[in-house]
């Protein structure tokens, strides 16, 4: 049904050709609804006037009334000049400057007339200035009805072709003023329950607040719809899943598990990892496909988890496979469970992008027969589908790459799905965990195998270096060994490639007592794997590498993390580095090197490093410090970046709220046909519409 929404934003009044280009290229509003949605990023409180003897200059912006007393230009060099107005309300005197074109400026304020100035005040020759101020005639304004100015986001582009903030608002305000009432799109029982105003009154208000109250009643009321809906189509989506897929039932815990149980686990199980193998267990046991989050913080033992959970696919006659995110990550989780399952009569593959030939075409007949039983592979293996002959567990470990919206599109092109588990190596907020990985069950692993010492974390400035390598050198003498990570981002590869070598030069004549690896991108894969392989036999005591090293790297000797460079990675990439030491008894190092001149951001970034070793205070901090849409691989999985007024890190409350009210809908009407509800799933069907990634998910 097309409503008044969809209408070409060229039939408002107030858009011409030109503008009507301008929104359509620069912010992709093409139709009222986009310019309804296009959300002010701000408001400032305009009902207030202040004397100019009030002033101070840490205020935000202010608003004065007065008259403008004359009008002077002022040179400031290169033929430049400014013109400035000498501004007074009868309280003090303030200059209004410009630094363009003069004349119409002075043709249009008038000396002597009674004009509202609005803007920034900034302290200057012992006078306030006000740059570029918004100046409207005090008699064609009411204060009292001026309520809270939006400011609206504009790209360079249009600020140069002129357009501000104030050309959006009068656009908007057109708009709201020849809008008829909006329909509701939630449902009354929830909108009284909860005391949201209506979505008519709340998409007026957004762009026209009169008070404080009036513009948080319509952001609380507008977030929540979008986080609601982006709940329930998650919910309805897992559930629809569920009712879909029978799960494989696998309640047999036979001699695989058991003799890997009693003969092969060099230690005992946390108290963590036994909890979460009962959920496992009990989902297996259940008759509905298993989907579940294993989060854990790094080095918490969820590699082992994943195994045991594979093994029980194996008792009861099928088969498992394990993704990973990297050929090196796949490598090495080959040699972990090759070497825990040593002596056991299981067949264990690896099949990666670099696997040709005789042998790749060995291991897909394997494969195809039951005759291998794990596979072990990169996420490419799954994409392009390989035919197993009973696949009953996939294990994916990832770093938030895999989305719910990924997972869809995976699970679609299967019938007979396996049982999921997915494990993040990072941990996640909970908020964001609701959204991207919203359609799974979340087990967590809160607990670190036992003797294990935190990991010390020094901040060092880089003409530290000396003293810095005479700790490492310590290190290596006591038995150590130790990885020296490069920042590698992809803009500057070369040159970054080029810091890696000259560096690993640097290293070896600064260490000439000691074996160096070296591993980064741009090699072959049988390259790195000879680089790795010697560093974990402990042939090489240094390892020289780019980030490629940053996940699932397990050599428990390795003590010491140097990070060069360190305001060039985010948080959860320093955490996971950090990672690849104190995964063994000896007490380790993280060293993150910086030089002097650091941004606010990276000094918080660095003190929380020093801080803490618990990731999920970690990934809290990242989402603050850099938002949602930031997050590494938040991009790809879609969820959390569609939204226009919520936003994942700073709504935590909302998100949770949404998620209840959603779930409970779906409890109560897991069929989706209760009349109440069918308000919901028509609004649902036309946000996917609009929404390409909430689509890929039906
Ligand atoms: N219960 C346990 N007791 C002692 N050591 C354990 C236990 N569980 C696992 N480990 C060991 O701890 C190390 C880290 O385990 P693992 O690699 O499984 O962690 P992870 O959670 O997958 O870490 P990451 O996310 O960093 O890859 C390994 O050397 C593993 O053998």
């Amino acid at each position: 049904m097309s409503s008044i929404l969809d209408q070409d934003i060229q039939f408002l009044p107030s858009v011409g050709t030109k503008t009507k280009e301008i929104l359509s290229k620069e912010l992709s509003i093409r139709s009222y609804g986009d310019l309804l949605e296009y959300y002010p990023y701000k408001y400032v409180d305009r009902s207030k006037i202040f004397h100019i003897s009030e002033l101070t200059s840490d205020m935000p912006f202010v608003q004065l009334k007065g008259k403008i007393l004359s009008y002077e230009e002022v040179d400031i060099g290169k033929r430049n000049k400014m013109l400035v107005a000498h501004f007074s309300d009868g309280y003090g005197v303030v200059d209004l400057v410009w630094f363009r074109s003069a004349q119409y400026i002075i043709k249009s304020y008038k000396v002597g007339t009674e004009y509202i100035v609005f803007g920034k005040p900034s302290a200057y020759n012992g006078r306030f200035r006000f740059a570029h101020p918004d100046i409207d005639d005090a008699s064609k304004l009411q204060i009292s009805e001026m309520g809270m100015q939006p400011f609206y986001g504009l790209t360079e582009n249009m600020k140069k072709r002129g357009y501000t903030s104030r050309s959006i608002e009068r656009i908007t305000r057109n708009l709201v003023s020849i809008l008829p009432p909006l329909p509701e799109t939630l449902p009354d029982f929830i909108v009284n329950r909860l005391h949201l105003v209506s979505r008519d009154a709340a998409l007026r208000m957004i762009h026209y607040p009169h008070s404080h109250q009036e513009m948080q009643k319509a952001q609380v009321r507008l977030k929540f719809e979008e986080l609601f809906y982006v709940q329930l189509n998650i919910l309805r989506y897992a559930s629809d899943q569920r009712r879909k897929y029978r799960g494989y039932i696998f309640n047999r815990i036979g001699d695989i598990f058991n003799g890997f149980y009693a003969h092969h686990l060099p230690f005992e199980l946390t108290g963590a990892q036994k909890r979460v193998m009962h959920e496992i267990r009990a989902d297996m046991c259940s008759g509905r496909q298993m989907n579940r989050l294993l989060q854990g913080d790094v080095g918490s033992g969820k590699t082992l988890v994943a195994l045991m959970t594979m093994l029980i696919a194996l008792d009861n006659g099928y088969q498992a496979c394990l993704m990973a995110p990297t050929e090196i990550l796949a490598e090495q989780h080959l040699q972990t469970i090759r070497d825990f399952l040593q002596g056991m009569d299981i067949r264990v593959e690896l099949l990666t992008g670099i696997v040709k030939g005789k042998k790749r075409k060995e291991i897909l007949d394997g494969l195809a027969t039951g005759d291998i039983q794990i596979l072990i592979g990169t996420h490419a293996v799954i994409e392009d589908p390989v035919a197993f002959h009973r696949l009953g567990v996939a294990v994916s470990d990832e770093q938030h790459r895999f989305g719910v919206a990924q997972r869809a599109k995976l699970w679609a092109k299967s019938e007979n799905p396996p049982h999921v588990l997915v494990m993040t190596a990072t941990p996640i907020p909970r908020t964001l965990a609701m959204t991207i990985y919203g359609d799974l069950d979340v087990s967590v692993i809160d607990e670190l195998p036992p003797g294990r010492k935190p990991i010390q974390t020094l901040h060092k400035f880089d003409n530290q270096l000396t003293s810095l390598y005479q700790s490492i050198r310590r290190q290596i003498n006591l038995g150590r060994q130790v990885y020296i990570v490069f920042p590698l981002i992809k803009e500057n590869e070369k040159i970054d490639l080029k810091n890696l070598e000259e560096g690993y030069e640097t290293l070896k004549q600064a260490f000439p007592e000691f074996r160096l690896s070296k591993i980064h991108g741009r090699m072959k894969s049988a390259e790195k794997e000879a680089e790795m392989e010697q560093f974990v036999k402990g042939k090489t005591q240094i390892l020289v590498a780019t980030t490629v090293i940053e996940v699932g790297v397990n050599v428990p000797n390795a003590s010491v993390m140097v990070i060069l460079d360190a305001q060039r990675f985010g948080l959860s990439q320093l955490h996971q580095l950090r990672g690849r030491v104190g995964r063994g008894c000896d007490q380790s190092y993280c060293i993150l090197v910086t030089g002097y001149k650091l941004s606010e951001e990276t000094r918080k970034r660095i003190d929380i490093m020093c801080d803490t070793n618990d990731g999920f205070r970690i990934a809290e901090a990242d989402l603050k410090l850099r938002g949602p849409g930031d997050l590494e691989g938040t991009q790809q999985s879609g969820m959390a970046f569609d939204l226009k007024i919520a936003n994942i890190a700073r709504d935590g409350q909302l998100v949770q709220l949404a998620r209840t009210e959603a779930q409970a809908i779906i409890d109560a009407d897991p069929q989706c046909e209760h009349p109440l509800n069918s308000l919901l799933w028509n609004r649902l069907r036309e946000l996917k519409k609009t929404h390409i990634n909430w689509a890929a998910i039906s």
